[in-house]
């Protein structure tokens, strides 16, 4: 189904994006392409992840659309109007946290309020709510060296939060966090994503997290980077990451996904569109292959 121009959220158009590297030791520069005829439609509320290997382009694009880098080639749109460059409506949780470390939990919150001017007793206010969404209320106080990862990774789901940007963009923000505490701040981002409405764009190296969250897996490939294909993720909502994880229909989509980034696509396409029991048995067979990844 083919999305109208006003109903894209972020719009993606023909987007190239080139940087000058050095060719040898002379500083004599050549320009590498990171992003080629990138193309992409992101719907008001909808969560989509970005996966594909290392070096294709999932951050370059992510900077694109917060506005923190330009396009070489095309343009990108938000609610129709031109990205020139950041803004207050797009919200970036980056890897790593990035934490002011002289500021408190609390305070950190409150930056982008701060930037907004909104008055003291109003950011508090919207501090102590963000604090508990992330279940960090008795935390306000703290500095983030006296909080573990997946504190500072709550802090900064806070931080991007509290000043309520319509969309979200997270690169890898769960990347440095211990399994357990990933998946509980999966089941916090979803929940927060139900209750708010918000439009999230999340880069993420792993399948499972990418397929566990998303309306549509965008699957990039390398040199130069492209959109190679988007998949539905036909998963019921509301959805927690644990459950949907054990069902035969996470395993098609994981498997199609996998199967992308191999670069094999001829033979399991036709799985997924077969009735549920015969699609399980054949693919059963075909998950053995992929099931250490
Ligand atoms: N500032 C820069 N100058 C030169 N090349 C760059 C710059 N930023 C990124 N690149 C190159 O552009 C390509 C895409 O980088 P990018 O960080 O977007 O990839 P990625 O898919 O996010 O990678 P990873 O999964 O490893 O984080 C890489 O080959 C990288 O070396």
């Amino acid at each position: 189904m083919k999305m109208s121009e006003n109903e894209a959220k972020i719009k993606v158009t023909g987007v190239t994006r080139q940087y000058m590297i050095r060719r040898n030791t002379e500083d004599e520069k050549k320009e590498f392409t990171a992003l080629k005829d990138v193309d992409l439609n992101v719907r008001p509320g909808e969560f989509l992840t970005i996966v594909g290997p290392s070096g294709c382009g999932k951050s370059t694009l992510l900077d694109l659309i917060a506005g923190l880098a330009l396009p070489t080639e095309g343009e990108l749109f938000i609610d129709g109007k031109k990205i020139t460059g950041p803004a207050l409506d797009r919200g970036i949780v980056m890897q790593g946290y990035a934490l002011f470390p002289w500021r408190t939990v609390r305070r950190n919150v409150e930056f982008g309020l701060e930037i907004k001017k909104v008055p003291k007793k109003d950011r508090q206010a919207i501090s102590d709510r963000f604090l508990e969404l992330v279940g960090l209320s008795g935390y306000a106080d703290r500095y983030p060296y006296e909080l573990s990862g997946g504190m500072k990774q709550r802090v900064a789901i806070a931080r991007a939060l509290a000043y309520d940007p319509e969309v979200l963009l997270m690169d890898e923000p769960f990347a440095a966090v211990d399994a357990q505490t990933r998946e509980t701040l999966q089941d916090e981002l979803l929940q927060i994503w139900e209750r708010t409405g918000k439009t999230i764009i999340f880069v993420t190296h792993s399948i499972d997290e990418a397929v566990a969250l998303a309306d549509r897996v965008v699957v990039m490939s390398p040199n130069p980077g492209r959109v190679r294909e988007i998949v539905n993720v036909t998963l019921p909502r509301p959805r927690r990451v644990g459950d949907v994880q054990s069902t035969a229909d996470f395993s098609w989509i994981r498997h199609r996904v996998w199967e992308l980034l191999q670069g094999e696509t001829a033979e399991v396409k036709p799985v997924a569109q077969k009735a549920p029991a015969q699609a399980q048995l054949e693919l059963a067979e075909q998950l053995s292959s992929s099931a250490a990844l």
